[in-house]
């Protein structure tokens, strides 16, 4: 095949690709915004292997300051000590746009599973003083089933560091989607106008330490069930406590060991409709057998909710023809949302 400017363009779909992976790729990210487009190519042609096989990397050298994470995580230990019933007045149930309150298993991420043994706090979009650099008020926007502000406990010292870090982890995963563009042989704006309206979610987790009453009927303690991500990417903090487990193709289970001072990135389905699977949204889960409280904030960015997921003409061939049906991220992101939590929906 021959792109528009007559060099010959690589058939994505024809990659060879290996996930018999034993360990996760650790990729320093110091060249995320290098000057030097070399340099920047060198990390996407990383970036590229990783996702190609793993689906999963650390990142070294995220370039976000150490007090924001710790401050948002303190703030997440506070949220999660308040009564039961303080928690439950943020039940997500009663939000339509699935923000604030999860209580545990009150989500259940396995379908197989029972309901998986965390609590949660999710939010979305919302402006921050002092103004950061992308835009600030787009509360309004319309993003369909998902729109809607984000609902906040009465908890003095809570909103603000919660906020720092959302946006502080927004910023640096809006300078990823050039990287991905580039890793996979498109021009490096590809997904400029694609996310306009940075569409990421996040969630404060804590996972309780497991008892035997919580096993499933393999006999794991489940934390949260296996299950892949809905969005592009996600990026998670963990605390020391390895229970991150991710999901090999011979079905063997890795640890994500955590790595001080790194985030575990992952994969997620909308990439991987995007590009026809040869980015790999990996099955992964989180067993917390260690007796302490767990800790972990994923943050799951996705494309605007009115931007359709169709599979990138490279990553389609006769031999890897179009797997997914073309539909909006926003109406994905809210199926696969109203699949996890009908279990514990109130009638
Ligand atoms: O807590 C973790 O380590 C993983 C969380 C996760 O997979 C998720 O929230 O989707
Ligand atoms: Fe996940």
């Amino acid at each position: 095949m021959i792109s528009s400017s007559g060099s010959p363009k690589m058939i994505i779909a024809n990659r060879q690709s290996d996930s018999t992976f034993e360990e996760i790729p650790v990729i320093d990210f110091a060249d995320a915004s290098s000057s030097n487009p070399v340099r920047r190519m060198a990390l996407a042609e990383k970036i590229r292997d990783a996702c190609v096989n793993v689906g999963f990397f650390y990142i070294t050298n995220h370039g976000i300051p150490e007090d924001i994470v710790t401050d948002a995580v303190e703030a997440g230990k506070k949220f999660f000590a308040l009564p039961i019933s303080s928690k439950m007045d943020l039940d997500i149930h009663k939000a339509k746009n699935f923000k604030g309150y999860t209580a545990l298993l009150g989500e259940n991420t396995d379908p197989a599973g029972r309901g998986d043994l965390h609590e949660g706090f999710d939010i979305g979009w919302e402006g921050h003083q002092p103004p950061r650099s992308i835009g600030q008020d787009i509360l309004s926007r319309n993003d369909g089933g998902m729109s809607g502000t984000n609902i906040w406990p009465d908890l003095p010292g809570f909103k603000d560091p919660v906020l720092s870090y959302y946006h502080s982890v927004v910023e640096f995963g809006l300078k990823l989607f050039p990287l991905f563009a580039l890793a996979l042989d498109l021009p490096e704006n590809f997904f400029e106008d694609k996310t306009t309206k940075p569409a990421a979610i996040m969630r404060l987790l804590h996972y309780p330490p497991q008892s035997p009453s919580t096993l499933d009927n393999d006999g794991n303690e489940i934390g949260i069930g296996a299950h892949t991500d809905y969005e592009c990417f996600t990026i998670l903090w963990q605390d020391t406590i390895s229970a991150l487990q991710v999901q090999n193709t011979e079905g063997k289970w890795i640890d994500a060991v955590p790595i001080p001072g790194t985030f575990v990135l992952n994969i997620g389905d909308q990439l991987a409709r995007w590009t026809n699977d040869v980015f790999k949204s990996t099955v992964h889960r989180a067993i917390n057998k260690s007796g302490q409280e767990r800790y972990s904030v994923p943050l799951f960015f996705g494309v605007d909710y009115d931007v359709l997921l169709k599979p990138i003409p490279s990553c389609i061939s006769s031999e890897m023809p179009a797997k997914y049906e073309v539909v909006t991220a926003g109406e994905y992101v809210k199926r696969r949302l109203q699949e996890t939590y009908t279990h514990s929906a109130k009638q």
